[in-house]
């Protein structure tokens, strides 16, 4: 290092212990002020306990009002201190230097992921990653920048960018980072070892992401992204964004995230609160679904079709799922119940006790109501058939009016429309010849998960049904996986802003799965953004996945690593023992976590057995799993959606198990968990899938043992 070099680095250090030194002197304090509140608190609650019966309403009221406020000021301050630590663990990452033209002299802006003033002159110390003067960090090189503060666009020069990593308030490194957010820090980032829980990216958001964050004006947002692109930190880092951009009328009880399983939600359930922010709420359609058909049906889960599909392969419900998940199945079925209540509504006479409701009377009263859904239109016809029967009963001395009477006339009334709940007028829809056997019931009262969403899109769509009113903002992950009718459902159950993000190779089941095309169809208002850099692999990894299934759009990161290996296995039994000698090398290896992804739950739960005889320690992920737990995991592939490790073993890629198009999806996900390591065993002939791999080894002749892509494992040559 240069001498100025040096004497910088100096200063930065400098710079870090005065800023230690009032972290710390903040921490104090609030741990006072805290444990001072917690003092009050306990005095005043022991004063009322003891005074109790010589206290007045108001004098009771009064205390009462103190404690609360002591309780919220407490409150407050416990949230400042965890900040606070969170500082103190490390209280920047970055720092711009920035030149206003319309000052003299640039100043120096340190970011991190909280505000912090120096209590005494109130001077920002650190900013906040996501305040206004931050965007210069992520946006800009050097040079011409400008950013936007209350008082209107400030513009001026970047004179200097550096980044730091900051662990237990010791600076490990910096570095002078005049381009992109530099590669240097982002490589070592990347390069660490797997998380149990996803981290935040603060340090090291790159620009696209940053725009894909701060977008303010998209009421939908459609984020397309490659895999391991970064959708899911980017989407929870937006939410944080909005958070604190619009921290008045925004809070995190308004802010719900779809996500595809609940193993997921685990999973992510640590991003927020390590950026200050409240976790917020979650769904997922098998819970949506659950709270619609509960009293109406049984249904198959998602999950179940997935297993149908992939162990059974079953054409004719594939051939139902493609007919109800496209746009045109939701506008012709839009179209086909918006016409029930004109074409199958017959008006008709209303009796009770001798006194008589036209016909000519329930169609006014019909079409009075016309607007409304129409089991809710039928609904409010009959309460006025009822009051108006009622009122001439009782006025004229007829006799009395019992709940049987009202009864009989509700039934009369929506005995006029042929449908007596929205399953009937759902299975209905099948009658035409056109769709018949479009609509095949599992068993009596059990349907196809195919038809669930259509169902509850009919009940939406027939009855007033309660929304979620109270959230303002929905992220939905995985959107590929959803059909235009869950879609339809999400818009009539949330009316609100969204952030859609997900990835088109990465269905799993390409029978009812949604392009970026067709789901900006069902929002044409979204602006759509896409991210290309594939972040989580090293490189050799992203290029294997690639030609599983290939995105000409993907740019993988510079990052290198092994090879991924191929090896061929006499029989299932070498096979396994294959598979257990990678799991105790990962044991010896600076790695932490290992995913053994099967293409299916039946083939995890099979190996897990195998594994744990054999000693090993390890965890099985399947559709009732709730936490995900790191360390050696074994689980399908669609259960590890989302997920990633820093080795992964996929086992039984042979022709039998990867053959068509599901599977081939199957095992790109699969293979695009891994971020350092993968491993591919097999017995039996090689899937087509990775074909390539067979034949560039025996282009290359190649069966050097650690950078072999592919070979035997007994007689490590090349396999093909
Ligand atoms: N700017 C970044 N800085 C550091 N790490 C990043 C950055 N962007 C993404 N990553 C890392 O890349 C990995 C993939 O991120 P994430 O899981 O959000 O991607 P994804 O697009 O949702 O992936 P997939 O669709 O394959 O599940 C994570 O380890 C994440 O921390």
């Amino acid at each position: 290092m240069t001498d100025a070099g040096t004497r910088e680095e100096e200063r930065e250090r400098r710079h870090l212990a005065e800023t230690m030194r009032l972290l710390n002197a903040e921490l104090e304090r609030l741990v006072d002020s805290i444990d001072r509140s917690a003092e009050f608190i306990q005095a005043q609650k022991e004063h009322l306990w003891e005074h109790w019966r010589d206290m007045d309403s108001s004098e009771k009221a009064r205390f009462r009002v103190d404690v609360d406020l002591s309780v919220a000021q407490g409150e407050h301050s416990v949230k400042r201190r965890e900040r606070v630590e969170r500082l103190l663990e490390s209280p920047y990452f970055g720092r711009v230097d920035f030149h206003p033209d319309t000052d003299t002299a640039a100043e120096a802006h340190y970011i991190g992921v909280h505000n912090f003033s120096d209590p005494e002159t109130q001077e920002i110390l650190i900013h906040d990653w996501r305040a206004p003067v931050s965007t210069l960090f992520y946006d800009f090189e050097s040079g011409r920048a400008h950013f936007e503060a209350p008082v209107g666009t400030i513009q001026g020069e970047i004179t200097s960018k550096r980044q730091y990593k900051i662990r237990g308030g010791q600076l490990e490194y910096m570095f002078e980072s005049s381009l992109n957010i530099g590669d240097d820090v982002l490589q070592r980032e990347l390069g660490e070892s797997a998380d149990d829980r996803m981290k935040n990216i603060v340090a090291t958001i790159q620009r696209e992401q940053n725009a894909v964050i701060r977008n303010e004006t998209a009421r939908v947002l459609i984020l397309q992204g490659v895999a391991g692109s970064g959708k899911t930190s980017i989407a929870l880092h937006r939410v944080a964004f909005l958070l604190y951009r619009f921290k008045d009328t925004l809070s995190s009880d308004n802010i719900m995230i779809l996500s595809p399983n609940r193993v997921f939600g685990d999973y992510i359930a640590d991003v927020l609160p390590e950026l200050g922010e409240e976790q917020v709420s979650e769904i997922d359609f098998d819970r949506i679904a659950g709270k619609f058909l509960a009293k109406v049906t049984g249904y198959e889960t998602f999950s179940e079709q997935v297993i149908k599909l992939l162990e059974n392969g079953d054409e004719a419900a594939a051939e139902r799922m493609r007919y109800k998940a496209t746009p045109e199945f939701v506008a012709e079925f839009d179209e086909w119940i918006a016409a029930r209540a004109d074409e199958d509504f017959v008006p008709a006479e209303v009796e009770r006790k001798s006194r008589r409701l036209s016909s000519d009377w329930v169609a006014d009263a019909f079409e009075e109501a016309r607007g409304l859904p129409i089991f809710t239109r039928l609904d409010r016809v009959a309460s006025r058939a009822v009051n108006q029967l009622k009122r001439q009963v009782l006025d004229r001395g007829g006799g009395k009016w019992s709940s049987s009477d009202a009864s009989s006339v509700r039934r009369q009334v929506h005995a006029m429309f042929p449908y007596k709940d929205a399953l009937a007028l759902y299975k209905a829809f099948y009658d035409d010849p056109a769709r018949r056997g479009m609509f095949q019931p599992l068993a009596r009262k059990r349907i196809e998960y195919a038809d669930v969403f259509p169902l509850i899109y009919t009940m939406i769509r027939t009855a007033r049904q309660e929304g979620y009113g109270h959230i303002r903002h929905l992220v939905v992950d995985e959107m590929q996986d959803y059909t235009p009718v869950q879609y339809a459902v999400l818009r009539e159950l949330f009316s609100c802003d969204m952030t859609i993000l997900g990835d088109s190779n990465q269905s799993v089941n390409p029978f009812s799965s949604s392009s970026l095309a067709t789901i900006h169809s069902v929002f044409p208002e979204a602006d759509c953004l896409e991210l290309c850099k594939s972040y989580r692999s090293t490189i050799e990894i992203t290029e294997f996945a690639q030609r599983v299934s290939r995105n000409d759009k993907l740019v993988p990161i510079e990052r290198h690593g092994p090879r991924p290996r191929i090896v061929a296995c006499s029989d299932e039994r070498a096979q396994r023992e294959e598979i257990l000698g990678v799991v105790e090398r990962h044991g010896e290896s600076e790695h932490r976590s290992l995913g053994i992804i099967c293409k299916t739950v039946t083939q995890a739960e099979a190996l897990h057995g195998f594994l744990s005889e054999a000693g090993v320690d390890l965890t099985l992920l399947d559709y009732e799993s709730t936490e995900f737990t790191g360390g050696v995991v074994v689980t399908s592939a669609h259960v590890s959606k989302g997920l990633e490790f820093d080795a992964v073993i996929v086992p039984a890629v042979d022709d039998a198990n990867y053959a068509d198009e599901m599977d081939r999806c199957m095992l790109y996900i699969a293979c695009t968990r891994a971020m350092h390591e993968l491993h591919l065993t097999h017995d039996g002939r090689l899937s087509r899938f990775l074909k390539f791999a067979a034949e560039s080894a025996e282009r290359s002749g190649d069966v050097d043992d650690e950078t072999a892509g592919i070979h035997d494992q007994a007689t490590k040559t090349p396999v093909g």
